[in-house]
């Protein structure tokens, strides 16, 4: 369903940016060297809907911390033009300037669709990639865990609990998701409408999403695989976590609690990345609530932008490392967020090394209530 539009700005943030809307109407993101404004296209009944959610909020302060900057002033970020297109403006977008499109250059990623489910660890039999960290690189990462601060309230209804998942509580979700992920209802490399690809592989828990229909599920509309339960070991971190985040919060209103019903993990390789877009196929009663968002990031880390409105020139930023989780709800529920570029090895050894073998990229999960 999405596609971005490739950059010629000379801009460090000319990466090309895939987004992937879970909008009742999706969009397409594009950066733009000469222009300073977002753009969108929609349907008018989006334009509706959107306006109506976000009328009356107002710009969220920013946070200064090291992991929380604008984006504009650590890095050059160019300005972003982003279009949720129907089908007919991207089509004619496509023909006009091809090499822009995203969706016209298909990303190898390893195990397509036509190999079966895509397996994010590497098969024991495969010798596989060890990436043996330094003396230096593991020091460093023990420190950087005792400097961070244990969660960071970023704005209203948003907080991140740094390093919240232990390494054992990774080992043991790269390990489930494996398992589920090379079964039924697995992973596979979703596309858009416009026939698209996203440039992760996802799997869904509980339900079906699909980037396509844009909708929820029972089962998937492709090969009618029912999803996968949620482990409840999953659902008890999401409650802890969801407890936690209200150390951080005004009060406790101001992120809801929330039971989730579908979890979507995406797997990012190292050339993996998500547009900006909002989360919005869930229920209309779930986002009138604001029920959080709960994300667990896990593997190589990256940079997760955000910000509150479509035509912001320059969004927040933060960094997302392994362990990581970051809640979004209440007056942040509908935030526009996307995840431009993974780090490459810059995950924890343990979830690389032969106990996990998970491939080098980053696994998110992400917890909503339908
Ligand atoms: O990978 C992430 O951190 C964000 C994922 C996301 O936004 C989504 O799956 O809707
Ligand atoms: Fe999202």
């Amino acid at each position: 369903m999405l596609q971005a539009l490739n950059s010629t700005s000379s801009s460090s943030f000319s990466k090309l940016f895939a987004s992937r809307s879970t909008l009742l109407c999706f969009f397409q993101l594009s950066i733009s060297s000469n222009s300073k404004k977002m753009e969108e296209h929609r349907t008018p009944s989006a334009v509706q809907a959107n306006l109506d959610s976000r009328s009356g909020r107002k710009s969220a302060s920013l946070s200064k911390s090291s992991l929380n900057t604008k984006v504009g002033q650590s890095s050059s970020l160019s300005p972003i033009q982003r279009c949720r297109s129907p089908q007919s403006v991207e089509s004619q977008r496509m023909q006009s300037s091809p090499k822009r499109a995203i969706g016209a250059s298909p990303e190898k990623h390893p195990g397509s669709e036509s190999e079966g489910p895509f397996d994010i660890c590497i098969p024991a039999n495969k010798g596989g990639v060890k990436l043996k960290k330094s003396f230096l690189e593991s020091n460093r990462e023990k420190r950087k865990k005792l400097e961070s601060p244990a969660g960071q309230h970023l704005r209203p209804g948003m907080v991140l609990l740094k390093k919240f998942l232990d390494h054992m509580d990774q080992v043991k979700i790269v390990k489930k998701c494996r398992e589920l992920g090379i079964g039924s209802g697995g992973f596979y490399r979703p596309g858009y409408r416009d026939g698209a690809k996203l440039h992760l592989q996802m799997m869904c828990l509980g339900k079906d999403w699909s980037p396509e229909s844009r909708s929820y599920d029972k089962s998937r509309s492709f090969d009618g695989a029912v999803p996968p339960e949620i482990p409840e070991e999953f659902r008890k971190l999401v409650d802890r976590a969801l407890n936690d985040s209200h150390e951080y919060t005004k009060n406790v209103e101001e992120i809801p609690n929330m039971s989730p019903d579908i979890c979507i993990v995406n797997f990012y390789s190292n050339s993996g990345r998500l547009g900006l877009h909002q989360d919005r196929d869930e229920s209309e009663e779930s986002l009138k609530k604001g029920l959080p968002v709960v994300s667990f990031s896990i593997g190589d880390s990256a940079e997760f932008l955000y910000s509150d409105a479509r035509d912001v020139d320059m969004p927040e930023k933060v960094m997302l490392e392994s362990g990581d989780v970051l809640i979004f709800g209440g007056h942040s529920r509908h935030i526009f967020h996307g995840v431009p570029g993974i780090k490459p090895n810059t995950g924890p050894e343990i979830l690389v090394d032969e106990r996990t073998k998970l491939r080098p990229g980053r696994l998110n999960l992400t917890f909503r209530k339908y």
